[in-house]
């Protein structure tokens, strides 16, 4: 479902991501991780086309511009980001809306000609709206102020935002950051869900026992190259994934 290719990232004088090949496969998640400074949150901001990046990126088999948040969004790449982004003078229900905006029929020919069609598409992106609230629990709080909500509902409802732009890849960077063990553990079976209707996912987290009992494969990254990669179990007995954590030199 997602192919990045020789994907490189340079902030200046620092190569934060090397030439990465990341493949993750539709109903495949996919746990990437590695020390500080590694490169794992680079990688997700040149995937989803947040900073400027080379290398090649496929969705779906269709060619994707790197470097152009739009066109990753129009291809289907979904990010949650690691601070919820939510705004608290809107109901949830928009928030999640805003997520999903439609310009294609707005302005005068949308507001005159084409507007049967502006409404048909408006009451189509509410049903993905609320479709994406039902599935992380927060349907009751459609028209409820976001102020309302606590700090694990808003991680709920940022993924409900990324949820109902209906994507093909989803991007999770920390999401387990500040969750309690209830929470942690309501969003690791949200997540498999999503997993499982079809959805390539991909999750940056310092949380091992998370991504452990979560992923299918794991990705290592050091320095911004990879260094390891397999099943949970596999990876962390890698010597230089050892070496990597304990800090010891020369594994680039
Ligand atoms: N905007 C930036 N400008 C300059 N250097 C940056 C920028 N963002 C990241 N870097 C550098 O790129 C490298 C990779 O950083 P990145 O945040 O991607 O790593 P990470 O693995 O996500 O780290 P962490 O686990 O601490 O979140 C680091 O050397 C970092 O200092």
């Amino acid at each position: 479902m997602l192919r990045a290719e020789r994907i490189t990232v340079d902030f200046g004088g620092v190569r934060a991501v090397a030439g990465v090949d990341l493949e993750v496969g539709a109903k495949e998640m996919l746990g990437l991780v590695g020390p500080n400074g590694s490169g794992k949150t680079t990688l997700l901001n040149a995937v989803c086309g947040v900073v400027t990046a080379r290398g090649a990126l496929t969705v779906d088999g269709q060619r994707v511009r790197l470097s152009r948040p739009a066109a990753t969004r129009a291809a289907g790449i979904a990010r949650v980001f690691q601070a919820p982004q939510i705004f608290d003078e809107l109901s949830c229900l928009e928030n999640v809306l805003l997520s999903s905006p439609d310009g294609r029929l707005v302005g005068l020919v949308g507001a005159v000609a084409a507007r049967p069609a502006m409404h048909r598409r408006e009451r189509r992106r509410e049903e993905a709206a609320l479709r994406a609230m039902t599935t992380v629990g927060l349907a009751e709080f459609a028209h409820t102020s976001s102020k309302t909500l606590s700090y694990g509902q808003r991680r709920l409802l940022e993924l409900a935002r990324a949820l109902a732009a209906e994507p093909k890849v989803l991007l999770l960077d920390e999401p387990s950051a500040g969750l309690n063990d209830a929470e942690t553990a309501q969003l690791a079976q949200l997540l498999r869900e999503t997993r499982d209707a079809g959805l390539a996912v991909v999750v940056v987290d310092h949380k091992i026992d998370f991504l452990d009992s979560l992923c299918d494969r794991l990705v290592v990254l050091e320095l911004g190259k990879v260094i390891a990669q397999g099943p949970p179990d596999e990876v962390w007995r890698h010597q230089q994934v050892i070496n990597a954590y304990l800090g010891v030199a020369g594994n680039a």
